[in-house]
């Protein structure tokens, strides 16, 4: 079977992946009735037990081909095709529901959601007024029926006309509770999946007790709801897109619900005590424009990386009660609304290998070495994998089927085996017994491995940080000739640069009277970098450039950041009480090489910044630092010089080419720059950004600015403002 591929651009600035119009080319009658039987067998695995061994890509691609066969040869249309029904003709049950559970049809593109509602306003004989719109949540449809405000009844969507009890499921939801704030009787229809959290909770507690590890949270939240007997608990988090009246439901309650618009339902639903998405980053709108619902489509879409749970898509939907009962119902999907796919972020592929890599702290993390598969536009062959303990807790084999996804759209990762497409051939993972790099003995009284020798173990990887354009940027000491130093003992650490003569780097392999001119120039120059880069040079864990000009700015001297404390690092933005002990422990360790740099002759100090607050004097710590968001800027109080600074308290995107005084400053000078003068550099715009400068060329932030109302200056307008600091 080959694939084709219209080219079709799908809207939203991502790169189609693939796009959601390619599908399986079926030649012939065989291999349109072998689709068939592999749709239907994958259906009735993804809607029962939650294992199909297709991905949904894969899935999606074969039923158009089926669909697009089937228009061809109308003639030949076999009776179980899984086309034009709920669930693929796969659901059972036998508890029949009030009104049709039905599916959604589908749009991939602003063209198509234009389409769709161009026929919605043919068919009503006049616009639409109100739209709501929200995501769609990755997970499986419910229908909950309560009775006098009391949940009595649990029931899947099955194929649409009835579906299955799964009473036994109450109790293990969140957002679905067992009493309503009000008496009523009434149906809530919602979607029930699994947070990541959940997902790893339950996979935690499966393996642990034997079994094999779900494949992904919407299998997951299906096999769990479905299992009546289980030796452990899971949680699961209900959602309500819905509310109906049921058998026994008031005239009056049940005459209000068919009145009212779908958005002022969810408003009661979420008044009863329900979870909806009002209460997540991506609240259901209403919009009245079909300029909005695009937007919010696209809005929904950009945070979509961010949520804590899965959605496929965006549920577009008309608002209005009357809308809704002029459209209709199709067999498959209510006419009023559909669903916006968005392309599918998870992937099945193998698992080859694992490598265990030795990080510049010591640090010894295994990757997952993957045949490469297409996630979100780009190809991935490898994935993190955190620790031994997660490979272990996430049960995973060397051979296996698993399934993959990006996490914040960058980083891969490995999320589990589809324990099921096991063929007996997978072999265990097997963790190092001693330093991959060095054959040291293994730290691992930590959750992530360490080899004993810590940051002397891969000291050529500590010492190329150190001398990074962003750390202390020496020019002319490349990847060779740290190779050199380290490995002829002329250093063990980027301080021992400090101490290196002339003759020592003369020695060396092409190094010249000039470039060694140059070079001890450059490490001389080093020495007066201020403390940010110092810090950032050490490499703490955790702390990149960022980070470490907050640190220095906020204690202004390496002396005050060796003696904090951990609630003195929390006052440090960013921050938190699980950070801050990890800061003071490794910055403990860097004690000895902190001290080499001091004796060396390298500049301790933040030049400009407020410094330390002297002993004695509270300025915002002890208990009343409680008050204090994580997220404000906390330097704020801490000094009076600080209050005064252009930027205090402001989140500043920047975007476009520079102009006039900043033209020749690259990105992260700017953003020092706006950190000197007080505020927070941001790299997106959202509704918490205080201002936007805009050079030329300044594409989608600067709309989206334009949107959310965000200040925007040009670089000079900007230049001025901080014309002090430059
Ligand atoms: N991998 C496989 O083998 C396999 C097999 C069958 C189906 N699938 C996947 O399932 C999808 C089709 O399944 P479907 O028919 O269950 O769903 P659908 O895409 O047709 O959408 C309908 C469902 O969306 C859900 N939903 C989520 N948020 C909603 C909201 N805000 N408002 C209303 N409904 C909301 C409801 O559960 C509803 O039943 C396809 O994308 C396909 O890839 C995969
Ligand atoms: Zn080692």
């Amino acid at each position: 079977m080959t694939e084709t591929t219209p080219g079709r651009p799908l809207v939203g600035g991502r790169p189609p992946a693939p796009p959601a119009t390619a599908r399986t080319e079926i030649g012939d009658q065989a291999a349109y009735a072998a689709a068939v039987q592999t749709a239907v067998a994958a259906s009735a695995a993804y809607y029962g037990e939650g294992d199909s061994p297709l991905d949904d890509d894969v899935f999606d691609r074969l039923v158009r081909g089926i669909a697009a066969y089937e228009a061809g040869h109308p003639g030949h249309v076999l009776p179980d095709s899984p086309t034009g029904k709920v669930a693929g003709g796969a659901g059972i049950g036998d508890v029949p529901h009030t009104v049709p559970m039905l599916s959604l049809d589908n749009v991939f593109s602003a063209e198509g959601l234009r389409a769709w509602a161009a026929g919605l306003t043919r068919r009503l004989g006049r616009e639409v007024e109100v739209w709501s719109v929200e995501p769609k949540l990755d997970g499986l449809a419910i229908s909950a029926r309560y009775s006098g405000g009391r949940l009595a009844r649990l029931v899947t969507r099955g194929d649409g006309a009835a579906g299955e009890d799964v009473s036994h499921g109450m109790g293990m939801i969140i957002g679905l509770p067992a009493r309503l704030a009000e008496p009523v009787t009434v149906e809530l229809r919602g979607e029930v999946l699994m947070t990541r959290a959940q997902f790893e909770d339950a996979n935690a507690a499966r393996t642990a007790a034997g079994g094999a590890a779900f494949a992904n949270p919407r299998s997951a939240a299906a096999g769990s709801l479905r299992a009546k007997d289980r030796p452990y608990q899971v949680e699961m988090t209900f959602f309500a897109y819905g509310a109906l009246p049921l058998e026994g439901t008031g005239e009056d309650l049940a005459a209000r619900l068919r009145a009212m618009p779908h958005s002022a339902i969810m408003e009661y639903v979420a008044a009863l005590g329900a979870h909806t998405t009002a209460a997540t980053r991506v609240p259901a709108v209403t919009a009245t424009t079909l300029e909005r619902l695009q937007e919010r489509v696209e809005e929904i879409a950009a945070l979509r990386a961010g949520l804590d749970f899965g959605i496929d898509g965006i549920v577009v939907k008309a608002d209005a009660a009357a809308d809704q009962a002029q459209a209709g119902l199709s067999s498959r999907a209510p006419r009023w609304a559909v669903a916006y796919k968005l392309p599918a972020v998870e992937k099945i592929t193998r698992l080859l290998a694992v490598e265990w890599n030795v990080g510049r702290t010591g640090i010894i993390a295994p990757r997952a070495v993957l045949e490469p598969v297409e996630v979100e536009g780009s190809t991935v062959t490898y994935a993190t994998l955190h620790n031994a303990a997660d490979i272990a807790r996430r049960g995973l084999m060397l051979g296996d089927h698993v399934t993959v996804y990006k996490a914040g759209d960058v980083i891969p990762r490995v999320q589990a085996p589809v324990a099921h497409l096991r063929t007996g051939g997978e072999r265990p993972i097997e963790a190092p017994s001693a330093c991959p790099r060095c054959g040291e003995a293994i730290d691992v009284s930590q959750q992530r491995w360490r080899c004993v020798r810590g940051r002397a173990c891969h000291a050529v990887a500590s010492v190329r940080y150190a001398v990074g354009r962003d750390q202390l940027d020496i020019e002319g000491l490349g990847e060779k000739i740290i190779d050199q130093l380290v490995d002829t003992g002329l250093i063990t650490d980027f301080a021992d640069l400090f101490a290196l003569t002339r003759e020592q780097l003369l020695g060396l392999e092409r190094m010249g009277q000039t470039s060694t001119a140059n070079l001890l120039a450059a490490i001389e120059g080093a020495k007066a970098k201020p403390l940010s880069k110092v810090f950032c040079a050490l490499g703490v864990r955790g702390t990149g450039r960022s980070m470490s000009r907050r640190i220095a700015r906020h204690f202004a001297t390496m002396d005050a950041v060796r003696a904090a404390d951990a609630e003195a690092f929390q006052l440090v933005e960013g921050i938190g009480p699980e950070k801050a002990p990890v800061l003071v422990a490794e910055i403990a360790e860097l004690g000895p090489l902190i001290a080499k740099l001091a004796a060396a002759g390298v500049n301790m100090t933040e030049p400009g910044a407020p410094g330390p607050v002297p002993a004695g004097t509270p300025a915002g710590t002890g208990t009343g630092t409680t008050q204090t968001p994580v997220t404000g800027p906390k330097d704020a109080g801490a000094s009076a010089p600080a209050a005064a600074l252009p930027l205090e308290g402001m989140s500043v995107v920047v975007t476009g080419s520079m102009s006039g005084p900043l033209e020749n400053l690259t990105r992260n000078q700017v953003n020092e720059l706006i950190e000197r003068a007080g505020g927070r550099a941001s790299s997106s715009v959202s509704a918490r950004t205080s201002l936007l400068v805009a050079g030329d060329k300044a594409g989608s932030k600067k709309a989206k600015a334009g949107k959310l109302g965000v200040e925007t200056v040009t670089p000079e307008e900007f230049a001025a403002r901080v014309a002090d600091l430059l």
